[in-house]
């Protein structure tokens, strides 16, 4: 039942990848077109050589007279078709291929954004990342790796069965059957054989990946625990069996390449075999023969490449299938059918809210409720796991949800996600900082930003000398493999970023944890500007002096919100001395 399901898939797979590349397609039935030609250009060129000096040859042998023009002028054709044929191939089949490559990345960036996060924190990044390369990059070379050759394998054969069959039948039938063998036997005997060592090559390589990147992120840990040289000893293996797998792939297809060299050859002596009982009967002229004998000699050249191709369509369609398999993922939230209505206003209100991160996990928030009227300023503390940063996602419409969240008194499900998000703005922990400069990664959700503008949210975020004293200030290069950035400028960064988005709603997420006691004074003013006009949620462990930024604190822990009180009711619980903030620690809370 498998078997009989498995072309029918593929076939599937294959017509939904044409279906995907259509808006592509002039350029690549240009670029097959003449990649076609080109091929058909040469084999010509070689027979009617062929023919034009073996003529020339007995002619000169027998005195006799013949039309030196015409063939001379074909041949220089079929050279200057071939040649230019070549150079526009190369041109219009490697931009058609790169077009493709942006075409098929944008469409499943397209499909991947909606997944975020919950649906692709079950992907580990390195699988995503091969997805997105490896795999793309494989349905890519299905055109110039399969389409062309087959397009143009199937023609040229098509075309030498035609000439041969005109000139000598049994020649015909003899092509037949060694085309049969080239280009579908042998190659089907290496793709059978070569599933196994083709599987395990991808997987090696993803596991590689896989490796290389862990061991990367975790250099440090594995310098202290002087686990190096065994993390090094398993990328070798790796190394290894991939290696392995790749000999094994290597090896069929050198047998595969043999093959049709042979079939070629065999062509030429049955060409022969064929052809000099006809020759001497007198119903076949001496040109005619080599012309055919190279003819079916060159046919194998277009043939040549078909087994490495029908071994990449398995890998192509496995590919194809992982592709779209995560591009039919169906995102976490629906959005909603019809338009969001206008909000009114921003209170936030949540009512017995409940979210798990799947089906048999526990409850991350179990029956939350809270209000948050428009310019209230709230902190939200617990305890680490109190569910804090999950009812953050599930007001953000990152994860669904049980019980009611709405906004300006509509609840979220009547809102789309963007809708949703355009009103509240975040400052995480840890803000990404894109391997861009800093002015991109300013204008992150406000591309149309003016220099003013920017240079005013920089002024208000404190982050004016930390410009100035960049080497090309606003233009300075602050991702990856640009300067480093300290936790106190990424967090203004971010600030600075939410200042843009100019959104009636600001949450903090533990804005100081992680910063020494200076620099987290130096960012109270610049949260202060911030919150100013907006409301605020301050998420953390410990209050300590974000206190002065908040007029009420709820105290959540297992998944509810179990407290609300004024802020100074909250300190004095805690904390005997108001200045030096003594820890309200978290524990001490439950
Ligand atoms: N992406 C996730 N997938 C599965 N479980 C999760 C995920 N995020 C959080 N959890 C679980 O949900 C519960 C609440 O976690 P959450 O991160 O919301 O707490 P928190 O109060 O923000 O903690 P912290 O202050 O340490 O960030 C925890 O049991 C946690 O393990």
């Amino acid at each position: 039942m498998r078997r009989a399901d498995a072309p029918a898939s593929s076939l599937l797979l294959a017509r939904r990848l044409l279906a995907l590349l259509r808006t592509e397609r002039g350029w690549m039935l240009t670029g097959t077109m003449i990649a076609l030609l080109s091929t058909l250009a040469g084999i010509g060129l070689i027979a009617v050589s062929g023919h034009f000096i073996t003529a020339m040859a007995l002619a000169g042998a027998s005195g006799a007279a013949i039309n030196y023009y015409t063939p001379a002028a074909l041949i220089r054709l079929l050279a200057i078709v071939r040649t230019l044929g070549r150079y526009l191939e190369r041109l219009i089949t490697h931009d058609a291929t790169l077009r493709l490559l942006a075409r098929l990345r944008s469409w499943l960036f397209a499909r991947l954004a909606p997944l975020a996060p919950a649906r692709l924190t079950v992907l580990r990044s390195a699988e995503l990342f091969s997805r997105l390369r490896a795999d793309i990059d494989a349905l890519e070379h299905a055109y110039l790796g399969i389409a062309i050759p087959a397009v143009t394998a199937i023609t040229v054969m098509f075309s030498a069965l035609i000439v041969a069959l005109i000139y000598m039948p049994w020649l015909g039938a003899c092509l037949a059957a060694l085309f049969a063998v080239s280009a579908w036997y042998l190659p089907w005997q290496a793709s059978q054989h070569g599933k196994k060592p083709g599987a395990e090559t991808v997987a090696c390589a993803e596991a590689l990946r896989e490796l290389t990147a862990d061991g990367l992120r975790g250099r440090a840990e594995l310098v202290l625990y002087g686990a190096e040289a065994m993390h090094a000893e398993r990328i070798v293996k790796m190394t290894a069996q991939q290696q392995q797998a790749r000999r094994k792939l290597d090896g069929l297809q050198a047998m595969g390449s043999a093959g049709v060299m042979l079939c070629a050859q065999l062509a030429v002596i049955g060409a022969l075999a064929l052809g000099l009982p006809a020759l001497h009967e007198g119903t076949l002229a001496g040109p005619d023969l080599v012309m055919l004998a190279l003819l079916a000699q060159a046919s194998f050249e277009a043939v040549a490449p078909l087994p490495e191709a029908w071994a990449q369509w398995g890998a192509t369609l496995a590919s194809a299938q992982r592709v779209f398999a995560l591009a039919d993922t169906p995102p976490a939230i629906e959005e909603p059918a019809q338009v969001s209505p206008t909000i009114e206003h921003f209170d936030l209100s949540i009512r017995q809210l409940r979210l798990r991160y799947n089906e048999t996990a526990s409850w991350a928030l179990d029956g939350v409720n809270l209000d948050l009227p428009q310019g209230a300023r709230l902190a939200l503390v617990g305890p680490s796991g109190a569910g804090k940063s999950s009812l953050m996602g599930a007001l953000l419409r990152f994860y669904p949800f049980e019980g009611r969240i709405a906004l300006g008194g509509i609840p979220l499900e009547n809102l789309g996600g963007d809708e949703v998000r355009s009103h509240i703005a975040v400052v995480e922990q840890q803000p990404y900082l894109f391997d861009a400069s800093l002015r991109e990664n300013l204008k992150l959700g406000r591309p149309d930003v003016t220099d003013e503008e920017l240079r005013t949210v920089i002024t208000q975020a404190r982050l004016d000398s930390y410009v100035d004293s960049l080497p090309h200030g606003l233009d300075t290069w602050v991702g990856e493999n640009g300067i480093r950035v300290s936790g106190g400028e990424a967090r203004r960064i971010a600030i600075a970023r939410a200042l843009l988005m100019d959104a009636p709603i600001l949450i903090l997420d533990e804005p100081t944890e992680g910063l020494d006691a200076v620099t987290a004074n130096e960012l109270y003013d610049s949260i202060a500007v911030a919150a100013r006009g907006r409301s605020l949620l301050v998420i953390t462990h410990r209050l300590g002096k974000l206190c002065s930024l908040v007029d009420e604190v709820a105290v959540m822990r297992d998944g509810r919100v179990v407290e609300r009180l004024p802020v100074e009711a909250y300190r004095s619980r805690f904390i005997p001395d108001a200045q030096t903030m003594h820890e309200p620690s978290s524990t001490a809370l439950s």
